[in-house]
């Protein structure tokens, strides 16, 4: 069945609402090698947030830059500039030009239908659907009903701000022009990265941060790392500001990338600042608000743009008979997409074992990783990868914490990489159960370490025995060697 052919159904056995790359993962371990039908609603484009406002343009506009300052570090390299006309265009390339046919093939090549339009639950098993030209059917599932909404960003209730039709992260991702000078309001994930293409492709960027420090989540020293290089880049960093009102006294609809007005002044801790765009970065809306969760009992978590709460199966809490899923950033659990991706593949799992009336002891039927082990890379320069605990949240979690930390430009694979190498890495470490429970690593290019830390953290390696694990000479991965070097001697 294809798109127009889903239109002589009405009854599927699984359908899922949101056909982001979550949304599509659960329906296709939902059903596969199975004669079981599963359905896609999708309001927008098939391949979600993720494919075409988020992490691929974000990461199309970020590897130019990564790799012109690995060659800027090296003697011997020359003659080497960016050049952001080129750089627009590989980004377009690496999103499809925002065309989801492929993505549409592929859902339908899997066996999975994709209507259009927007979905709301309206009972049990029950869906209804909004297509585009307004016409609205009610679908149902014989099986399961997965929500896989996503989240939109978040505007903050700043006097002016909202009027002033201020850049989102979709516009900084699909960016058509670059604004000359841009405040940032938000040092999270999405501002550093956002502030670091922007800088390099001209903007004069100052980050507005509310916190503290930047990166507020991760260990101290991403935040020293990150911040030195960006100022080095000629970013102006504003931790602990109150960014207090906005005004822009014209505004126009240019379109998504496009600088969308006049001036803008943003008065921050009593002090004016003249832009001429401003992008908000500053965390994300659930997308729970209008599918129809009031009628299965969840209408609190709808008037409040709440999360919508899981079990270890990725059931929705409270609402009786096993039915109803949610996967991905909409259950707040890791606004990741490789974690929704795994939670998508643990339900659709759960749902598959459900269907056939499979036992579901095994741990592949439970999501084990969210409370234990996120992976997280942040592509700024440099790097910040990290996994599982940091040592705050291991104190706060009643840990008996250690850690150790090395520096990573001492490192002889480092030195080699590039002679300006900066960068740390700290393991936090359960003493008691001598485990490892969180990893960071800062510094250019240290992405693909992470997924070690991460294998070491949910399987509970011993560090006794993690010192066997030899790392290769010379690679980046010796700093394993001279973390668990570092150690204080263990008495037995
Ligand atoms: C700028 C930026 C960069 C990012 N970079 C990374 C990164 O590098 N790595 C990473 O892991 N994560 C990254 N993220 C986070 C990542 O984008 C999300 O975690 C991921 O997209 C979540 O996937 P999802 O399928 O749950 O939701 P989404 O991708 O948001 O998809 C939800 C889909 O549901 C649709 N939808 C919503 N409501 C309805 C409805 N009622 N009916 C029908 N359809 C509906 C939407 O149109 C959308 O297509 C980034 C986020 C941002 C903002
Ligand atoms: N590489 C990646 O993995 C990647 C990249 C981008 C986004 N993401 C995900 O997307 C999600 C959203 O990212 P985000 O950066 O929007 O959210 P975030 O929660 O990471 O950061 C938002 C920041 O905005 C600040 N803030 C909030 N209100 C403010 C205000 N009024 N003035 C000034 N600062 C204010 C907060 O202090 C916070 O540090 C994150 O959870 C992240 O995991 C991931």
């Amino acid at each position: 069945m294809n798109e127009l052919q889903a239109q002589d159904t009405d009854t599927w056995d699984v359908i899922v609402i949101g056909a982001g790359p979550v949304g599509e993962n659960a329906a296709q371990y939902a059903i596969q090698g199975s004669g079981r039908t599963a359905v896609l609603i999708e309001a927008e484009l098939v391949g979600g947030e993720c494919s075409y406002w988020a992490c691929m343009p974000s990461k199309a506009l970020l590897r130019p830059i990564e790799v012109l300052s690995a060659a800027h570090a090296l003697p011997g390299v020359l003659g080497t500039r960016l050049d952001p006309a080129g750089i627009l265009k590989r980004r377009d390339a690496v999103i499809g030009n925002r065309d989801d046919s492929g993505q549409v093939e592929w859902a339908n090549g899997a066996g999975i239908d994709v209507i259009r339009g927007r979905g709301r639950l309206a009972g049990v098993r029950t869906v209804e659907v909004t297509e585009p030209d307004g016409t609205v059917r009610v679908i149902e599932a014989r099986q399961a009903v997965v929500l896989a909404t996503g989240t939109t960003a978040a505007i903050p209730n700043v006097p002016g701000l909202a009027a002033a039709r201020p850049w989102i992260s979709r516009d900084a991702t699909n960016l058509a022009e670059v604004p000359r000078r841009v405040a940032v309001i938000g040092g999270g994930v999405v501002g550093c990265e956002a502030a670091t293409w922007l800088s390099s492709l001209g903007s004069s960027v100052t980050v507005l941060q509310q916190a503290p420090r930047l990166l507020p989540r991760t260990e101290a020293f991403a935040h020293e790392l990150v911040a030195k290089r960006l100022e080095e880049a000629g970013v102006r960093i504003r931790t602990n500001a109150k960014v207090e009102r906005v005004e822009r006294p014209s505004v126009n609809e240019a379109g998504v990338g496009r600088i969308h007005g006049g001036p803008v002044t943003v008065t921050v801790d009593g002090e004016e600042l003249a832009v001429d765009e401003v992008l908000v970065a500053a965390g994300r809306v659930f997308g729970t608000g209008d599918i129809g969760l009031e009628n299965v009992g969840l209408g609190k978590l709808a008037e409040n743009h709440a999360p919508i709460p899981v079990d270890e199966q990725l059931t929705v809490r409270d609402v009786p008979g096993d039915w109803l899923y949610a996967v991905g950033d909409v259950n707040g659990l890791a606004l990741l997409t490789h974690m929704g991706k795994y939670q998508a593949r643990v339900c659709g799992d759960v749902i598959a074992a459900r269907a056939e009336g499979r036992p579901m002891d095994s741990v592949r039927y439970r999501d084990l990783a969210d409370s234990r082990a996120v992976p997280q890379v942040i592509f700024t320069d440099p790097q910040v990868a990290a996994v599982g605990m940091s040592e705050r949240e291991a104190l706060a979690a009643g840990v008996d914490v250690e850690t150790v930390e090395y520096d990573l430009g001492a490192i002889a694979a480092t030195s080699i990489q590039r002679q300006d190498y900066r960068g740390r890495a700290k393991l936090v470490i359960d003493r008691e159960a001598d485990t490892l429970v969180g990893a960071t690593f800062v510094g250019p290019e240290v992405a693909e370490l992470v997924h070690a830390a991460t294998v070491a953290v949910i399987g509970q390696v011993p560090l006794e025995l993690l010192r066997h694990a030899v790392p290769s000479y010379p690679t980046v991965s010796e700093i394993w060697l001279r973390l668990l070097e570092s150690r204080e001697p263990r008495v037995s």
